[in-house]
C-alpha cells in the first residue's frame, strides 16, 4: 500500500504537507513551501541594494505566502483583509510624474541592481552589418569587427518592488489590484527588467536618446520566471492608458495579439490575463475555429462584407459563459456550430495558424489586415520562428499594419539566428512602411539560452529500452531515489519522442498503479493527436491533482504552468538542448525547489546526449555548484561524442530515427509472439488513423498546424 501513499503526496495542497521522510521530500514543488522567485540575488561588493532598505514589501522571502500550486489563484480565494491591503497599497500609491521621476535610481544603483541579478539589457541593431562582414572577410576581421561592434548596454530602470508600478510607472490602479490579488510579493528578474521598459520607456530609459519613445523588446528569461505577466500587465495597461487619454470608454478593439504555439498555453494565458484584467472592461479572448474578427481587407481597401458586422449585444454572462465553454472543447457541441463575429476582443491569445486561416480566409485576391493591433507578442518566440511555423507566424506579423505596432519576443531560449532574423524583419518593415524603425532591445536574464538552474537534474544510463520502462517502474516505487538524490514524486511528466510512443507507454503503465489508489485513471496520456475536449479535460485533472502521471509529447514542453509539479522524466532523448531546457523546466517553477529532471539514455542516444549534458552542466555552474559535485562528470563530458550540425539537425527534426521504426519504436514488456498477436487483431481503420497522426506528427505539427511534437 506504500505506493498509495507516496503517489497521494503530490495532491496535497496544504504547505503543512503529509510529505514525510526526509528534508529533500518537504522542498518538493508540490508540498507549497515557501519559495523565492527570484533565481538570482548575487551580492553586489561594496553596496547595500536599494531596494532592501526602500521596499518592506519586499524583505521576503520569509513573508511569502504559502501557494496552492494546482487551485486558480483567484480574487475570490483571498481572504478580506488581504483584499483590504491590496487596495490599500494601491490607492496609497498614486503619485504624478514628478514624484516619479525623483524615485528612480541612479544609474550607478541601476546597474548594481541589474547585475546583482543577472540581468543584462542591450541594445540590438548593428547585427546585420556584422553578419555582411563575417561572411565576407576572414576570422581575424571578424573578430575585430565584433569587438568594435559590441552591442551597447543599457542600465534602465530596474522594478524593485510590485509597489512601484503603481507609485512610479503609474500603473492602472485596478490592474495594480488585480495583480496584487494573486499574492505575488517580489517581482522575479524578468520582471524586474521588462515591466517599467515596457510601461513606461520614458521613465525607464530616461536619458538614452531615442529609444525613450517606446522600444521593441525580446527578453529570454528561464522558464517558469514569470514572462506572461511581464508582457501581459504592460499590454493591458496601455490599452488602459490609451482609452483613457483618447475618453474612448466602453469601446472594444481588437489591440493585442500574443501568439502561442499550443492550445493549452493559449487557455492558460487566457485564463492568467482574466484575473489581470477583472473590473477593467478590458476583454481577453482566446481564438476559435471559425470566430471572426474586426479586420479590413488589404486589397479593396475598404470594410469587406463580414468587417465591423455586428451581433446583437451579448450580456456579459453569456460570454463568460462562452469562453468557459472554450475548455471543454468544441467536439462536444458538433460541427453545426456557426462561424461567430466577435467584436468584443481587446485582447486575442492564437496560435498561429488559428488567426491566420481567418486572415487568409475568403476570397483568394484579398488578404485581411490587423491595423488597430498595436502590440504583436511572440511568446515561445523562436519555436514561432522555427521554419516549421515562421511563414504563418509572419503572416499575422505583416497583417498588423499599424506604424505604431510594439513587438516583443520571449522565450527561455533564444539563438543568434532568431535575433538575427528578428533584426532584419524590423528594418525591412521599417523600411515598407517608410517609419522610423523602433529601437531593439534585448533583455537576458541570467547566461543566455541554456540553464534551468533551479532543479535537480540526474542523466541516467540504462543498456536498452526495456530498462528504461524498469526503470520508470522502479521510479514510481515509493522507496526508490535517484542515486543519492532526491525520488521523483508523482506528479510527474513523462516525454516521449512520438504520440505512439506515448501512448504505448500509458498502456503499459497503466495497471502499476494500485486500484485502491485510483488506478488506471492516474496515469493519462496526452498528445496533438487527440480531440480539444480529452486534451482539456486531462489538462483539467492533472491540474486538480486527479492524474499523477502525465505521458506526453513536446506538444506540453513549452511554457504550460503545472506549479506543483515535482518532476520531469525525458523517458525519450530531447532533441535539442532547447527542448531539454523547455522539458525539464515545466518543473521547479517561480524558483520552486526541490524538482528534478531524469533524462533516460540508452546505446542509441549517445551521439545526442552531449547536448543534455552540457546544458545539464551549465545549470549547475549556474546554481553555483562546484564542478567535482557535477551531476555531469568533466569524463562523460569529455568522452561524449560531439554533434554534427546535420545529425543535430535531423534529431532536431526527426528525434532518434530507430524510435521512430523498428522494434526500438516500441514500448512493451510483452513477448514478440504476445505482440504479433495483438498487431494482428488491429484492424485496417485502425491502421488508417494511425497513419495519418503519424503523417501530421511528420512535420512536427499536430492538427491545426499547431505544436505537436518532435522539433524545437
Ligand atoms: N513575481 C512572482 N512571484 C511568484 N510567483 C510568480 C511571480 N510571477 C509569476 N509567478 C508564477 O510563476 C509561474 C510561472 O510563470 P509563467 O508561466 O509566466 O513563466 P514563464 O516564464 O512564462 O515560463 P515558460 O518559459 O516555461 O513559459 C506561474 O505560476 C506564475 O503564477
Amino acid at each position: 500500500m506504500d505506493i498509495l501513499k507516496v503517489l497521494s503526496r503530490g495532491t496535497k495542497k496544504s504547505a503543512k504537507s503529509s510529505l514525510s521522510g526526509g528534508s529533500a521530500v518537504g522542498k518538493l514543488p508540490s508540498s507549497g513551501t515557501k519559495t523565492n522567485p527570484q533565481l538570482y540575488h548575487d551580492e553586489v561588493r561594496g553596496q547595500k541594494r536599494k531596494r532592501d532598505v526602500e521596499e518592506p514589501e519586499n524583505k521576503t522571502p520569509e513573508v511569502l505566502p504559502e501557494v496552492d500550486f494546482f487551485a486558480p489563484k483567484d480574487v475570490a480565494e483571498l481572504k478580506p483583509a488581504k483584499r483590504a491591503e491590496a487596495k490599500k497599497g494601491s490607492k496609497r500609491a498614486a503619485s504624478p510624474d514628478a514624484e516619479a521621476e525623483a524615485k528612480l535610481l541612479s544609474a550607478e544603483e541601476c546597474r548594481q541592481l541589474l547585475r546583482s541579478h543577472r540581468l543584462k539589457v542591450t541594445l540590438l541593431g548593428k547585427r546585420d552589418e556584422q553578419h555582411k562582414v563575417k561572411k565576407s572577410k576572414k576570422k581575424k576581421a571578424v573578430v575585430e569587427v565584433k569587438k568594435d561592434k559590441k552591442p551597447p548596454q543599457l542600465n534602465p530602470q530596474p522594478l524593485v518592488s510590485f509597489g512601484q508600478l503603481r507609485s512610479t510607472y503609474n500603473l492602472s490602479r485596478r490592474v495594480a489590484e488585480n495583480l496584487s490579488y494573486q499574492g505575488y510579493r517580489v517581482p522575479t528578474e524578468v520582471q524586474m527588467g521588462s515591466m517599467p521598459l515596457l510601461i513606461r520607456p520614458d521613465l525607464a530609459l530616461k536619458g538614452e536618446e531615442g529609444l525613450e519613445k517606446g522600444i521593441d523588446l525580446l527578453a529570454v528569461a528561464p522558464t517558469g520566471s514569470g514572462k506572461t505577466i511581464s508582457f501581459l500587465v504592460p499590454t493591458i495597461n496601455n490599452i488602459m492608458r490609451r482609452r483613457a487619454q483618447e475618453k474612448l470608454h466602453g469601446i472594444h478593439e481588437l489591440e493585442a495579439i500574443v501568439i502561442v504555439p499550443t492550445r493549452e498555453l493559449a487557455y492558460q494565458i487566457v485564463h492568467v490575463g482574466n484575473q489581470l484584467v477583472k473590473g477593467t472592461g478590458i476583454k481577453i479572448v482566446g481564438m476559435r475555429k471559425g470566430m471572426i474578427l474586426a479586420a479590413e481587407s488589404q486589397d479593396i481597401g475598404e470594410d469587406s462584407s463580414d468587417d465591423e458586422e455586428e451581433k446583437p449585444e451579448e450580456s456579459e454572462e453569456e460570454e463568460e459563459e462562452e469562453e468557459d465553454e472554450e475548455e471543454e472543447g468544441d467536439e462536444k457541441k458538433g460541427k453545426s456550430r456557426k462561424p461567430k463575429v466577435m467584436s468584443k476582443v481587446d485582447i486575442l491569445i492564437t496560435t498561429p495558424l488559428l488567426l491566420l486561416n481567418f486572415l487568409t480566409s475568403g476570397s483568394a485576391s484579398t488578404q485581411k489586415v490587423l491595423p488597430t493591433v498595436r502590440d504583436l507578442i511572440l511568446d515561445e518566440a523562436d519555436v514561432l520562428l522555427d521554419p516549421l511555423f515562421r511563414e504563418q507566424t509572419l503572416g499575422i506579423w505583416n497583417a498588423c499594419s499599424s506604424s505604431d505596432l510594439r513587438l516583443s519576443f520571449w522565450s527561455a531560449t533564444m539563438g543568434s539566428n532568431i535575433e538575427t532574423l528578428v533584426t532584419e524583419k524590423l528594418a525591412s518593415r521599417a523600411e515598407s512602411l517608410g517609419i522610423t524603425q523602433r529601437p531593439l532591445v534585448r533583455l537576458v536574464v541570467g547566461l543566455k539560452d541554456t540553464a534551468v538552474p533551479n532543479i535537480v537534474h540526474r542523466l541516467i544510463y540504462t543498456a536498452s529500452e526495456q530498462g528504461k520502462l524498469l526503470g520508470l517502474r522502479q521510479l514510481l516505487r515509493p522507496t526508490s531515489s535517484i542515486d543519492s538524490g532526491p525520488p521523483l514524486r508523482p506528479p510527474f511528466l513523462v516525454f516521449t519522442q512520438t504520440i505512439d510512443r506515448a501512448t504505448a507507454l500509458q498502456e503499459e503503465l497503466k495497471y502499476d498503479i494500485p486500484l485502491e489508489a485510483g488506478g488506471s485513471s492516474r496515469i493519462a496520456a496526452l498528445h496533438s493527436g487527440l480531440p480539444d475536449a480529452a486534451r482539456a479535460a486531462i489538462m483539467r485533472k492533472f491540474r486538480a491533482g486527479e492524474i499523477w502521471v502525465l505521458i506526453t509529447t513536446d506538444v506540453l514542453a513549452r511554457g504550460v504552468d503545472f506549479a506543483g509539479v515535482n518532476g520531469v522524466l525525458n523517458y525519450d532523448v530531447p532533441g535539442s538542448s532547447a527542448a531539454y531546457v523547455h522539458r525539464a523546466g515545466r518543473t521547479g517553477r517561480a524558483g520552486r525547489e526541490g524538482g528534478i529532471a531524469v533524462t533516460f539514455y540508452t546505446k542509441d542516444d549517445i551521439p545526442f546526449v552531449k547536448t543534455v549534458a552540457n546544458v545539464i552542466a551549465e545549470s549547475e555552474k549556474q546554481a553555483g555548484k562546484p564542478a567535482e559535485e557535477s551531476s555531469v562528470q568533466k569524463w562523460l563530458l569529455d568522452a561524449l561524442p560531439n554533434v554534427g550540425k546535420e545529425d543535430r539537425k535531423k534529431l532536431k527534426e526527426r528525434g532518434v530515427e530507430s524510435r521512430r521504426t523498428g522494434n526500438t519504436a516500441q514500448i512493451t514488456s510483452r513477448s514478440g509472439y504476445e505482440r504479433r498477436k495483438e498487431h494482428n487483431r488491429k484492424g485496417a481503420i485502425e491502421g488508417s488513423k494511425k497513419r495519418k497522426m503519424e503523417a501530421g506528427e511528420d512535420n512536427g505539427k499536430g492538427r491545426d498546424g499547431e505544436w505537436g511534437g518532435i522539433d524545437d
